[in-house]
């Protein structure tokens, strides 16, 4: 019956035909080769493999064992453990601007389905001023989609968007598969990929959050089939009365106080991070945060950076969990860097606010790298993408480099653009290695300058400050005399105090350099 479905267009009942986006595999996410890095001099490091590759394989294999989870084990109706989506038909609601962007939001919705471990078997939009109310798409497309659901042997629909209780049961009872939406998705994969405890409290408080209006309609909808209808009247009413209603209320309320119970959790563990942080402060190490849509390449730039062996995976949201290295510029200036999670186009709101402590690193840095995919069919849209989120965790003060990543293969033409459009960035290739000492220039030319300048004559009994002046510090000039290393540099407040005593009077200065 697809067929029915692609030549739609001019005879749709209500005159807005689906298309069949013409890519939905999102090929450009798919080259399964992992880098072979040339070699670059200077301070890059280069390693064979550009992320932590047991700790991939490790990942692949566990991810699609589901149900033995120990989090939320007193809420067994919950829908998480049981979205198994396996084989599924993706279907979007194209509202406003091109068909290509509508296909696109399609074909990034395939590449999370695949990314969550589904077989992505077809997909399908709808032109509509706004979605349905009752079913999200039209009621007469979504009986061509339970068309679509039979011929292909779906056993699940995936919706761009985020759709209401109301209708996720609507939907689900015309095309007798299991409805889910991109918000579910999402979740569904961070809950895959989360790993330190912090990120995984924060993953089952959204699901939660998520979860809790819909406890009802999921877990009924598909035995209520026979059943339900009768009291269906319309716009949400949901009013399935019966034995269920007591054991939902427990659910509830067993949800609500376990939710409690990780909002105090993750409080207690953002006060260790900002204890951590604080101390960075206080230490006055610059730090730089690598933001940036999801798959840019944010963590193969900062394994290419520091050498760290960070997970990189051609697979949206890799990286759920911060992870701040140590770097050091050409002069030898270090500073620390912080790898993100990945945004997203319609990010779920719970996930922004429960990833906002990650986020904080973005907020607190003295330089944020922009990093975008220039190899993606639309650059601009994720750089807006990721600015909104820039602006709501409170960044929009931190200066920003825009690192256009991927330029080994992207086409030149929209690098120029890029270039052209930006005015502060540069185009890099964590793979080949291509503009990555530019970039630790451009760094290092970015990073706050610590604000005392001293010159101070350190005995040589005191090898270990010289070389904390040059670790924390930026050395302007070095001497060695008779009596120990004479120091120009600029420091920051502690490190002055350090130095104090050995600080040259502007006579003795003159005696010291003379
Ligand atoms: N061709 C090419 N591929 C790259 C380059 N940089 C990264 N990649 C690939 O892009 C994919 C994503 O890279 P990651 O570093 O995991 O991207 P990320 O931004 O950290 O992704 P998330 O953590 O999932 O948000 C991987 O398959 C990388 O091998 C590059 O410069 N050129
Ligand atoms: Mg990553």
């Amino acid at each position: 019956m697809t067929s029915t479905f692609e030549t739609r267009d001019a005879d749709a009942n209500d005159g807005r035909g689906a298309r069949r986006p013409a890519d939905l595999r999102a090929e450009a996410l798919m080259d399964e080769d992992l880098a072979g890095i040339d070699g670059v001099p200077g301070r890059l490091y280069t390693n064979d493999y550009d992320g932590d590759q047991y700790d991939r394989s490790d990942r692949a294999s566990l991810r699609r064992v589901s149900g033995l989870s120990t989090e939320l084990e007193d809420v067994t109706e919950v829908e998480y453990r049981q979205l198994r989506l396996e084989r599924v038909v993706l279907v979007g609601v194209w509202t406003d601007g091109t068909v290509e962007e509508a296909e696109n939001s399609l074909a990034e919705l395939a590449a999370l389905a695949e990314t969550a471990g589904s077989e992505v078997l077809d997909g399908v939009i709808q032109r509509r001023d706004k979605p349905d109310p009752a079913t999200y798409i039209g009621s007469g497309k979504a009986a061509e989609l339970r068309e679509i659901v039979l011929s292909t042997g779906a056993d699940t629909v995936v919706c761009d968007g985020e759709l209401s209780p109301g209708q996720l049961i609507h939907l689900e009872d015309v095309v007798k598969v299991k409805v889910v939406d991109r918000t579910a998705l999402i979740l569904d994969i961070f809950a895959q990929h989360a790993k330190s405890r912090e990120g995984k409290a924060q993953v089952s408080l959204a699901q939660m959050q998520y979860m809790l209006p819909r406890l009802r309609g999921w877990g009924q909808s598909l035995s209520r089939q026979m059943g339900g209808g009768g009291s269906g009247s319309s716009g949400g009413g949901m009013a399935t009365r019966g034995p269920g209603e007591t054991k939902i209320e427990t659910d509830r309320r067993r949800i609500r106080e376990k939710m409690a119970k990780l909002r105090r959790e993750i409080a207690d563990m953002k006060k260790g991070r900002d204890t951590k942080r604080q101390e960075r402060r206080r230490n006055q190490v610059p730090s730089v945060a690598i933001a940036g849509y999801t798959n840019a390449g944010k963590s193969s730039i900062l394994n290419r950076l520091t050498g760290a062996g960070v997970l990189v995976e051609n697979a949206l949201f890799a990286t759920l969990d911060p992870t701040v290295r140590r770097a050091e510029t050409p002069g030898g200036r270090v500073y620390t860097l912080a790898d993100t999670v990945g945004f997203v186009r319609h990010l779920p709101h719970h996930l922004v606010e429960a990833f906002r402590s990650t986020m904080e690193e973005v907020a607190d840095a003295d330089l944020i790298l922009h990093v975008v995919d220039g190899a993606h069919p639309e650059p601009e849209a994720q750089l807006a993408a990721v600015r909104e989120v820039i602006v709501e965790v409170g960044a929009h003060n931190v200066p920003e480099l825009v690192v256009i990543n991927k330029a080994d293969v992207a086409d030149p033409l929209v690098l120029a653009r890029l270039l052209r459009r930006e005015p502060h960035a540069i185009a890099v290739s964590a793979r080949s290695g291509m503009g990555m000492e530019e970039l630790l220039k451009l760094i290092e030319s970015e990073l706050p300058r610590p604000s005392i300048e001293v010159t101070a004559l350190v005995p040589y009994t005191r090898g270990d400050l010289v070389a904390k002046v040059h670790r924390d510090g930026e050395v302007l000039g070095e001497e060695h005399n008779g009596e120990g290393t004479v120091l120009r540099a600029r420091v920051g407040a502690e490190l002055a105090a350090e130095l104090e005593a050995f600080v040259l009077e502007p006579l003795a200065l003159a005696a010291a350099e003379g």
